[in-house]
């Protein structure tokens, strides 16, 4: 295995009695970037992300994490590591700093150097207004900086967040997106699972799941340009009677209603894509406007899996 990546895996595997939760994953997440899991209920990520972080034992297949064989080296690794969950696992009773000294206790961190760090943490996480306030008691989007701030209070140089955003609003989204960039501008490696395309498309790289695999992966440019679809975007009153002349024909790969407009992906053999869909559309007496688009990372999503198009 090769130590340019944050982690690598080979076949890794997890079964749950007979049933595969996750099914031979090939990893390589480079260093001081974003790496994204993007995939609907059950596809896996947390599973994954539990064998990698060494909470979980694989059922089959080997992961490196920071150069340590896991599960085997689990122990040395979590001192290098910060892991935060969609659920607030922190303490509801504890105020802001007794949370972070807890943490701090965790992690052995130096009597001489935690007082000074916690300080940092609270600043850096807007948090220094709220030092005396018990987390139980904070908005969703307090609660979520105060983790990521105890996520990072030893300064790892690998960080794993499971859904980290499904309980805040889209303002903190974007600050909680601000900070994570900040940190891999500090050599930070993060490994982070969403649900949202616009988090998805975010990651310098990101891997597609589905059932427990892996079914796309690469940078999102690398993503759009290997799709073996054109996307056609169609206009009109009509969309009920568009789905309907458009649905079943043979290059038509998948039609996603997003209010008065369609997003059809037409198989890429096919030579003018806004032409076919425009004349099926006149066949069948839809008026339309009808235009090639750029693709977004839900068509993406669509094409690798059998998803409608709903957000995963
Ligand atoms: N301890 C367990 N025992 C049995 N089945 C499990 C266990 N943990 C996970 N699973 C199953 O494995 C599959 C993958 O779950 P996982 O939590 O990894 O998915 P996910 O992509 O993270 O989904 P979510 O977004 O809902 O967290 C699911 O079908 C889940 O029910």
């Amino acid at each position: 295995m090769n130590n340019d990546y944050a982690i690598e895996s080979h076949g890794l595997t997890r079964r749950f009695g007979a049933f595969t939760a996750v099914d031979h994953i090939d990893l390589r997440v480079p260093r001081a970037q974003i790496y994204g899991f993007l995939g609907p209920n059950g596809s896996g990520k947390s599973t994954t992300i539990r064998m990698l972080c060494g909470l979980l034992t694989p059922s089959e297949g080997e992961a490196r994490v920071l150069g340590h064989p896991v599960p085997g080296d689990a122990d040395a690794l979590k001192q290098q590591i910060g892991y935060m969950t969609q659920r607030f696992s922190l303490y509801e009773d504890l105020d802001v700093e007794e949370n972070l000294g807890f943490i701090a206790d965790i992690y052995c961190l130096p009597r001489k150097t935690r007082r000074a760090r916690i300080e940092t943490q609270l600043e850096r996480y807007d948090l220094i207004g709220q030092r005396r306030q018990r987390a139980g008691t904070m908005s969703g989007g307090q609660k979520q900086r105060l983790a990521l701030a105890a996520a990072t209070l030893h300064a790892p140089p690998l960080l794993f967040l499971d859904e980290p955003t499904s309980a805040v609003d889209p303002q903190s989204r974007r600050d909680f997106w601000e900070a994570l960039f900040a940190l891999v501008a500090e050599g930070t490696t993060i490994l982070v699972s969403t649900h949202y395309m616009d988090e998805a498309e975010r990651c310098h790289r990101l891997a597609i799941l589905q059932r427990g695999r892996i079914v796309a992966d690469g940078t999102p440019t690398q993503l759009y340009a290997g799709m073996e679809a054109l996307v056609v975007e169609v206009e009109t009153d009509a969309p009920g009677p568009a789905r309907a002349a458009l649905d079943g024909l043979a290059p038509i790969l998948s039609v996603t209603q997003l209010g008065v407009r369609l997003r059809v992906l037409v198989a890429k053999a096919v030579e003018d894509a806004p032409e076919l869909v425009r004349s099926a559309l006149v066949a069948a007496g839809v008026e339309a406007r009808v235009q090639p688009v750029h693709p977004s990372l839900e068509d993406v999503f669509v094409l690798a899996t059998d998803s409608d198009g709903a957000e995963p």
